[in-house]
This record gives C-alpha cells, structure tokens and sequence, in this order.
C-alpha cells in the first residue's frame, strides 16, 4: 500500500497483570513527517511504540506500520522499518563502527557509513566495544543503526536522552533531513522543546490515553491564549484567591477585556497568569503578592509551551 499513513494506531489496549498502561489510545503518524508522542514517565509511550514494532502484542485494537501488520509482516516490514530502542538494544561485545558496518551490510542500498559516522560525531568511539560507550554514544550509535537501511518509517524512544546538547541538535537536524526526504518518523519524548521544535503533530499521552493530540502549532495556540500572549508563572504559598488576582490583573493600567486573562493556581503554591502579559503586569502582580505577605518564591515569563498544555490539562507538571 504505497499511499497508506506510516502508521496507524486504533484503539490500542495494552495490560500489564490487569492494568491497562495503554489505554485505548489511537494515532495516525503520517509519511514525511514528524510526529511525537509526548508525556510524563510511565504514561505508556515506550508501550505504546513497542507495539508499532512488533516487539509487543496489542491486548486489543489494530495496529498498522505501512498499512502492514507488525507482527504478522514482520519480516516484510524488516528492512522498511528502522527502530531505536530506549536502552540502544545493541549487541555489546562488538566496536562501535564494526556493528554499523554490519547492519548496514543487512540492507539492499545502504546509507554510506563514512557520512553517517561523520554526522552523529562517531569517530571518536568507532573502535570502542559497545559495553563501554556512555549513554549518549550508545544513544547516536543506536540512531545510526536505525537509520542506516533508509528505512520508510522510524521509530527514535528518547532519542536525544543523555545527550549533550550539540549531539542533541545534530540528531535533530538528522530528523529533519529524514522528513525532506519523506520519512514518516515517530518519536516518544518527555522533553517538550524536542517536541515543539522537531514534532509537525503531537500526541500528549497520559496514564496511556491521548488527552491532547494536533498539529503542534494549533496545539499551542489552542486554550484561552491568543497569539502574541505570555504567562507569568509564580511560585507562593497555596491557596491565594485567583479571582482577586484575576481582578486586580484585569483593572491594571493596561486593562483588556476579561476574558483575555486566565489565572490559575496549576498546583498547590503554583500559580499561572496567561494574557496579554506586559511590564505593569509584573508590577501589578507583584504588588498584590505583597498585600497577601506572600513572598514569590519563583517567578518566570514565557511564551505558552506544550508545558503549559499539559498543566493545564492535568494540573500536573510533564517531569
Ligand atoms: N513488561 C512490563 N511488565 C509490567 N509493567 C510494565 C512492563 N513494561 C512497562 N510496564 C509499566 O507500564 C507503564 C508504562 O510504561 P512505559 O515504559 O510504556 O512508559 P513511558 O511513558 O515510556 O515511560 P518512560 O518515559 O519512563 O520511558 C509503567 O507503569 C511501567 O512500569
């Protein structure tokens, strides 16, 4: 099926001694594009991806990688597919370059070694064994492997865990070229600027449901915050009143319409202002503190994240 999504996920049930840790969750990840699967640790993302890659059975739901089915094609879908597991799932006792060598001689029309080592920065361990690369050379040895076969669709867990940030923008970059060339990628991640910067679709997943799903930009836009909004979020003691804080916000000196501004108390002691946020904002807000006696103990600006989505959907922080 040439035209057929890279893949497609419908009501996917995994359990694990009775307890569903996927949960009805469905997906579609296109070709030529990046889709991510964001949430917090144990929110059934590697579950979730294991089952795209026939590493697991589905309990139910139907699970389709290039309209194939992954376990019953797995051979056929072999050598379209490239995966790289969390943990590297490489073999250890082999050099570094020694095994890409190898799977790259797996493949039909394989992707030159030389410039892929060159790209992920692997010289420098080519002749280290496995066992004794860190975590962040085992993660780009493992991101080669998966790539080398110019696989169809990708499957990256946490690709850039444990990476220093060059390596991080060099897998990145990696993935952007991937999609160019009409790869369909699927990435988990907890880390939301991963997600915001490579990610064309974005499913946030929770307790192994998807709560938020869409294109990575509406996803951000979405809610009570227009474009060109910050949010101002504080740390103080719990329980302070909102919608005194809400009022006072509204009545400052660059008053807007009421429904412009959000404020709420995310969790106990942390609270968010979402609007047209400006200097007399901060002086507003901060002079309110003070008649409460309460002392901020963190304050920072920013623009609206997939953070801020997932707070405000569960009240819960994605780390
Ligand atoms: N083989 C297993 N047997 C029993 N429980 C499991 C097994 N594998 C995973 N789990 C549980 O399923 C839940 C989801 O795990 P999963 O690894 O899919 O989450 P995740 O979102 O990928 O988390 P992380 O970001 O920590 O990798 C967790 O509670 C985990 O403990």
């Amino acid at each position: 099926m040439p035209d057929s999504p890279a893949v497609v996920l419908q009501d996917v049930v995994k359990r694990y001694d009775g307890r569903a840790v996927v949960d009805h969750l469905s997906l579609t990840a296109s070709r030529g594009a990046v889709t991510a699967v964001l949430g917090p640790n144990g929110a059934g993302k590697t579950t979730t991806i294991e089952c795209c890659e026939g590493l697991r059975a589905p309990d139910e739901g139907r699970v389709e990688v290039l309209g194939l089915d992954p376990l019953l094609n797995a051979r056929e879908l072999r050598p379209r597919v490239g995966v790289m597991l969390q943990d590297g799932g490489l073999p250890t006792g082999v050099r570094a370059l020694e095994m890409l060598h190898h799977v790259a001689s797996m493949y039909a029309n394989p992707r030159d070694v030389a410039e892929i080592t060159e790209r992920l920065g692997l010289a420098s361990f080519a002749r280290t064994t496995v066992r004794r690369l860190s975590g962040g050379q085992r993660q780009r040895l493992a991101l080669a492997a998966a790539i080398v076969g110019r696989p169809e669709v990708v499957f990256l867990d946490e690709p850039s865990a444990g990476m220093d940030p060059q390596s991080r923008h060099a897998v990145w970059e990696l993935v952007r070229e991937l999609r160019a060339d009409g790869v369909g990628i699927v990435l988990t991640t907890h880390l939301m600027d991963e997600a915001e910067d490579l990610a064309d679709h974005v499913y946030i997943v929770d307790h192994g449901q998807v709560i938020a799903s869409g294109a990575t930009a509406d996803l951000l836009h979405a809610g009570p915050s227009a474009d060109g909004d910050r949010t101002l979020r504080l740390e103080a003691r719990e329980g302070l009143d909102v919608d005194a804080l809400r009022g006072r916000v509204e009545s400052g000196p660059t008053a807007s319409p009421a429904s412009a501004w959000t404020v709420t108390e995310t969790q106990p002691g942390s609270y968010s202002v979402t609007g047209p946020v400006d200097p007399s904002t901060v002086a507003v807000v901060t002079a309110w503190l003070a008649e409460q006696s309460a002392l901020a103990s963190r304050l920072t600006i920013g623009r609206r994240t997939l953070e801020d989505v997932f707070l405000d959907l569960t009240g819960r922080e994605l780390r």
